[in-house]
C-alpha cells in the first residue's frame, strides 16, 4: 500500500535537484566565461617598438647608440634599453678642426649600421641627436669658426640620413653631469615608485626588495672623459652656496635637488697635458724623466702645438727645443705628488670645496663611476662587485702595476692598444688623486664608489638621459595607469570567481541539506 506514495514523490525530488544542478552548472559556466572575457579583454596589445639614436661626440672618439622601447610603455621607468653601439673610426669630431668637411663623413659607417638595426619602415620616425662634449668645448674656445664648421659638417651628414634629425650641438658640462645622473638612476630603477613595482610583471622578490630599499635613494654619478670630468649627486644641503652647481628635477612625482660640476681640462687626456705643461716649466733640456710612465717607455711630444690648447695655454713658456722626449720611471709616489699639484686646494670661498675654489657639498650615498673611471679600473681588475675593494688594496695594486717594466707590460697585454696601455699607470694614479685629493673620498667612503661600464645591456653615460629628456619620456608626475599588472588582474579574477562558486555551493548545501550529508552529520 505504501509503495505508490514512495514512487509518487521520487520524480518531484529529482526535478528540483535537476534544476539546481543545471543552475550550478550554468553559474559555473558563467564564471568561466567571465574569466575568459577578462583574460582576452585585458591581453596586452602586441608590442610596437620605437627607436632613438644618440651620437656621443666625445673628445677622444664618437659612439653611436641605438635605443629601443615598447611604444605603449613610453612613460614607464626602465623600459628603454640600448640595442646597439657603434664606435666611429678615427678621432673625436674636434680632431677634424684642420679638415672640418671630413667630420660628417666619418659618421657614415655607424649610420649605415643603425639603418640595418632599425626596421626601414621606422627610419623616418626615429629621432637622431648628436651631443658634443669637452673636446668641442675646447675647440670652440680655441677656434670658434672651426668648431662651427665641424658641427655644420656633422649636421649635414645626419640630415641626409633617412632618420628624423633633431640637432647637433655642444652640450654644457652641467647637462653632461645631469644626464649621466639621470641615465644611471633610470637604469638602476631608482626612480621607480611603488605603483610601478606592482605593475612590473617580471619583478622578482629580490628586485622588489632592492627597489624598495632604493625608493628614496639615488646614486651619484662620476664620469671621467678624455677632456672633462663630472661629479653629480643628490645633496641634502637645502641651501646651495653656489647656484650654478644646483639643479632641480621633478621626476615621476618626486623632487630632486642635485649638485653637479664639470671640470674642463680634468679628463684623463687633458690632465696629462696639464701635468706635462707643468713639468715643462722646470725641465732643463729636451729629456723629461716621467714617474707616471713605466720604466723603459719612451714618447716624443711636439712642442709647437702643445700650448695652443686652452688647458695648457696659461703655462706657455719659450723653450729652446721643439720636441720633448719623455722617459718613463715607473714611480708611484713621485707621480702621485706630481699629479696632486693639479688640484689647487689653497682657496675656498664656500664652506667646503673640491679644488680650484669650486663648491662641493658633503659627499652622500653611493656613486656609480663610469667611462674612463671604469675602463681604467676594469683593466687593473679593481672593479670587484658586489663587494668593492678597500682603498689600500686599490693603491697597492696600482703601485705594483706602475713598477712593472714597459717591455713586460707590453708582452703581457699585447692585445691592448699601445695608446691605452701606456697610460693606465698614469690614469690609475690620476683617478686615485682626483677622488682622494680632489673630492676627498677616504678609506671610509671609498667603497661607496661602484665602477660600472654597463647596467644590464645599456652603457652608463649621458646619452640615454639626454634622449629620455628630449623625447619627454620622463614625466614630472607619476603616469596614471592600471594599478595592477595583467597577471595580477587575472589572478584576482580567478580568486574572486572561486570564492563565488564556493559561496553558491555552500548556500545550496545549507538550503537543501542533502540526505547523504545529514546522515553523515548524525
Ligand atoms: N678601453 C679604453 C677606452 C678608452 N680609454 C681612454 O679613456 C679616456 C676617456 O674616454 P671616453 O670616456 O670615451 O672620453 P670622451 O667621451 O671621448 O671624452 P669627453 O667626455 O671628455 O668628451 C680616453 O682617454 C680614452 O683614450 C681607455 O683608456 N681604455
Ligand atoms: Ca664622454
Amino acid at each position: 500500500m505504501d509503495e505508490p506514495k514512495v514512487t509518487g514523490t521520487k520524480p518531484k525530488m529529482s526535478s528540483t535537484r535537476m534544476i539546481l544542478l543545471i543552475l550550478a552548472f550554468l553559474s559555473t559556466l558563467a564564471v568561466i566565461a567571465l574569466i575568459a572575457v577578462a583574460v582576452t579583454q585585458n591581453q596586452p596589445l602586441p608590442e610596437n617598438i620605437k627607436y632613438g639614436i644618440v651620437l656621443d661626440a666625445g673628445s677622444s672618439h664618437t659612439n653611436l647608440y641605438v635605443y629601443e622601447w615598447p611604444a605603449e610603455k613610453e612613460n614607464d621607468t626602465g623600459v628603454v634599453k640600448q640595442v646597439e653601439v657603434c664606435k666611429v673610426e678615427g678621432p673625436g669630431i674636434s680632431g677634424y678642426s684642420h679638415a672640418p668637411e671630413k667630420a660628417g663623413p666619418s659618421l657614415e659607417q655607424c649610420l649605415q649600421q643603425a639603418k640595418e638595426v632599425i626596421p626601414s619602415a621606422q627610419h623616418k620616425e626615429t629621432p637622431v641627436y648628436l651631443g658634443a662634449t669637452a673636446g668641442m668645448r675646447l675647440l670652440r674656445l680655441q677656434n670658434e669658426s672651426a668648431a662651427d664648421k665641424v658641427l655644420s659638417s656633422v649636421g649635414n651628414t645626419l640630415r641626409s640620413a633617412p632618420f628624423n634629425f633633431q640637432g647637433a650641438r655642444i652640450i654644457t658640462g652641467q647637462e653632461e653631469g645631469a644626464y649621466g645622473w639621470i641615465t644611471i638612476n633610470y637604469l638602476l630603477g631608482n626612480f621607480k615608485q611603488l605603483i610601478n613595482l606592482l605593475r612590473a610583471e617580471t619583478s622578482g622578490w629580490k628586485k622588489l626588495l632592492h627597489s624598495l630599499k632604493s625608493l628614496s635613494e639615488t646614486s651619484g654619478a662620476l664620469d671621467l672623459g678624455g677632456a672633462s670630468t663630472q661629479i653629480t649627486f643628490v645633496s641634502k644641503e637645502l641651501t646651495s652656496e653656489s647656484p650654478e652647481n644646483q639643479l632641480y628635477f621633478r621626476l615621476y612625482g618626486k623632487d630632486y635637488q642635485v649638485y653637479t660640476h664639470s671640470f674642463l681640462c680634468y679628463g684623463k687626456d687633458q690632465a696629462l697635458q696639464q701635468k706635462l705643461a707643468r713639468d715643462l716649466q722646470t725641465v732643463e733640456n729636451s729629456l723629461l724623466p716621467d714617474p707616471c710612465f713605466h720604466k723603459g717607455y719612451e714618447r716624443t711630444i711636439n712642442i709647437s702645438d702643445f700650448f695652443k690648447n686652452p688647458c695648457t695655454s696659461e703655462k706657455k713658456t719659450q723653450l729652446p727645443f721643439s720636441q720633448l722626449y719623455i722617459k718613463g720611471e715607473g714611480d708611484y709616489q713621485k707621480c702621485r705628488e706630481n699629479i696632486q699639484n693639479l688640484f689647487d686646494k689653497s682657496n675656498c670661498p664656500y664652506s667646503s670645496c673640491s679644488f680650484n675654489g669650486i663648491y662641493l657639498p658633503p659627499l652622500q650615498g653611493d656613486f656609480g663611476a663610469f667611462s674612463a673611471f671604469y675602463f681604467v679600473m676594469n683593466f687593473l681588475n679593481l672593479t670587484s662587485e658586489p663587494n668593492p675593494l678597500a682603498l689600500n688594496k686599490v693603491t697597492s695594486t696600482i703601485e705594483r702595476f706602475c713598477a712593472r717594466p714597459w717591455q713586460e707590460v707590453k708582452t703581457a697585454y699585447h692585445h691592448i692598444k699601445e695608446k691605452y696601455l701606456s697610460e693606465y699607470c698614469f690614469s690609475g694614479i690620476y683617478i686615485l688623486s682626483l677622488l682622494e685629493n680632489g673630492y676627498e673620498f677616504t678609506e671610509n667612503n671609498w667603497q661607496m664608489i661602484h665602477f660600472l661600464g654597463k647596467i644590464e645591456s645599456s652603457d652608463a653615460g649621458w646619452t640615454l638621459g639626454y634622449m629620455l629628456n628630449l623625447t619627454n619620456m620622463i614625466p614630472a608626475e607619476e603616469p596614471a595607469g592600471p594599478p595592477l599588472s595583467h597577471g595580477s588582474y587575472v589572478g584576482l579574477m580567478v580568486l574572486c570567481s572561486l570564492v563565488l562558486v564556493s559561496v553558491l555551493l555552500f548556500a545550496w548545501l545549507l538550503l537543501h541539506k542533502p540526505k547523504c550529508l545529514q546522515k553523515g552529520i548524525v
